[in-house]
């Protein structure tokens, strides 16, 4: 904790509900899912064709892996979790359950039961899942035990979960453009990738989180330029750093120069400067987590709108909260373009053989080992 920082934010408990109508006083459980950014990049700018082909997380992981922030690969897609094919989604969060890494924990009464713990086995923590989720899935004189129920168990614990993200008022749909939700990385037959039809419904979480991370249409190769021209005109006109509101505050005429940010390039500090919010706003998006809280409903508990979420199965009540959704400062932009650059650089040299060539190549493309930028530009004089 910052104790320095002056002030503190006040969020209510998200691991528990705000009203549990359950009389079985079984406590709530709460799914935490940090599910990273949902699509591919089109845009122009971007240099690397890998990027069009494979997602941020799935290259990331190669990276953390040789850097030693986790032991074991993530299965896990994030194109998967956002595709909104059901079928897709669930394998999505079957991957995350083998391998939670900082994108998945599960919360019991407010008590973390399951989340990453790099040493153990993960095997035998999956089946103490199980046996903690048992009471809320399986009728109480179920026959079935061991192996067949945790596996029945956790895949109505997907089932879920799959659902609660996909919950919407809204009828209406989003469709996504099939080129930005197809992974090359994904485990997934290629068949069902091709196969589906992808869209969100309209206003669910995960609808309103790829939006926003959308907000970064020019990837951080597009922006870096446009940052550049922002800190230009701040050397120039210093004083005008609080009225562009680089640093904030978060209000309303922030929005609207996210909002009215022009669309085309006319080379105005307005469109450099809505576009760097725009992207902070997206990396925001794309660093946030979601909380997914349930709690079984009895049928004595009487009729209760909108809190059924698979008909023929135990009923619960349910609230989905977005988390973490603290600003990403201005300063940070330098730092995303380098991290981008050895994330992909190690990614190609790390797994794709005939890329071996060209990353052994790439110090004299602009590019050292470490993927560090070390471009020599040249001036006329
Ligand atoms: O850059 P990324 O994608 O690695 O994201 C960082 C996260 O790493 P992850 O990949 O999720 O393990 C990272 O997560 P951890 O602290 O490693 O759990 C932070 O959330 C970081 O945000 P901030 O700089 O602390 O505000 C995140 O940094 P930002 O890029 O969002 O600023
Ligand atoms: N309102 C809340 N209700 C329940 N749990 C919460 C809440 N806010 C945060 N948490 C729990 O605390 C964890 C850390 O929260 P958060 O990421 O907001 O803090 P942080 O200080 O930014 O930590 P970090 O730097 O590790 O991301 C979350 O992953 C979540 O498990």
């Amino acid at each position: 904790m910052d104790t320095f920082s002056g002030c503190a934010l006040c969020l209510p408990n998200l691991t528990q509900l705000s009203c549990c109508c359950s009389r079985e006083h079984r406590p709530p459980l709460c799914i935490e899912i940090k599910p990273k950014c949902g699509f591919l990049p089109s845009s122009r700018h971007v240099t690397k064709e890998i990027k069009h082909k494979v997602c941020r997380f799935c290259m990331h992981q190669h990276f953390k892996l040789a850097h030693g922030k986790w032991k074991r690969l993530s299965r896990y897609c994030p194109l998967d979790l956002f595709s909104g094919n059901k079928q897709r989604m669930s394998l999505a969060i079957k991957h995350l359950i083998e391998e939670p890494q900082n994108n998945f924990k599960i919360f019991k009464g407010g008590e973390c039961i399951y989340s990453c713990k790099d040493d153990a086995d993960v095997l035998q923590d999956v089946d103490e899942l199980a046996q903690h989720l048992r009471p809320y899935f399986l009728p109480s004189g179920s026959l079935m035990n061991g192996h067949q129920s945790s596996k029945v168990v956790l895949n109505e614990l997907i089932q879920v979960i799959v659902s609660a993200l996909l919950s919407s008022w809204d009828p209406r749909k989003t469709h996504l453009s099939e080129g930005r939700v197809r992974c090359e990385a994904s485990l997934l037959h290629r068949d069902l990738l091709r196969n589906t039809n992808h869209c969100l419904p309209k206003d669910c979480v995960l609808d309103k989180i790829l939006g926003t991370q959308m907000l970064d249409s020019l990837d951080i190769e597009g922006l870096n330029p446009l940052f550049k021209r922002v800190e230009q005109h701040l050397q120039d006109f210093p004083k005008e750093r609080s009225s562009l509101q680089i640093d904030g505050p978060y209000s309303q005429s922030f929005l609207e120069k996210i909002q009215n940010c022009p669309t085309e390039d006319d080379g105005s500090i307005e469109y450099a400067v809505g576009k760097v919010h725009q992207y902070r706003v997206a990396m925001t998006a794309k660093d946030c987590s979601i909380m997914i809280t349930i709690a079984t409903c009895g049928e004595e508990d009487g009729p209760v709108p909108s809190l059924e979420i698979q008909p023929s199965k135990p009923h619960f009540t349910y609230s989905v909260s977005i988390l973490d959704l603290d600003p990403k400062p201005y300063e940070s932009i330098p730092h995303q373009s380098r991290l981008d650059s050895k994330i992909v650089n190690h990614y190609l040299r790390s797994t794709l053989p005939n890329n071996q060539e060209l990353a052994n190549q790439s110090v004299f493309l602009g590019w050292d080992r470490e993927g560090e930028d070390c471009t020599l530009v040249f001036h006329p004089v």
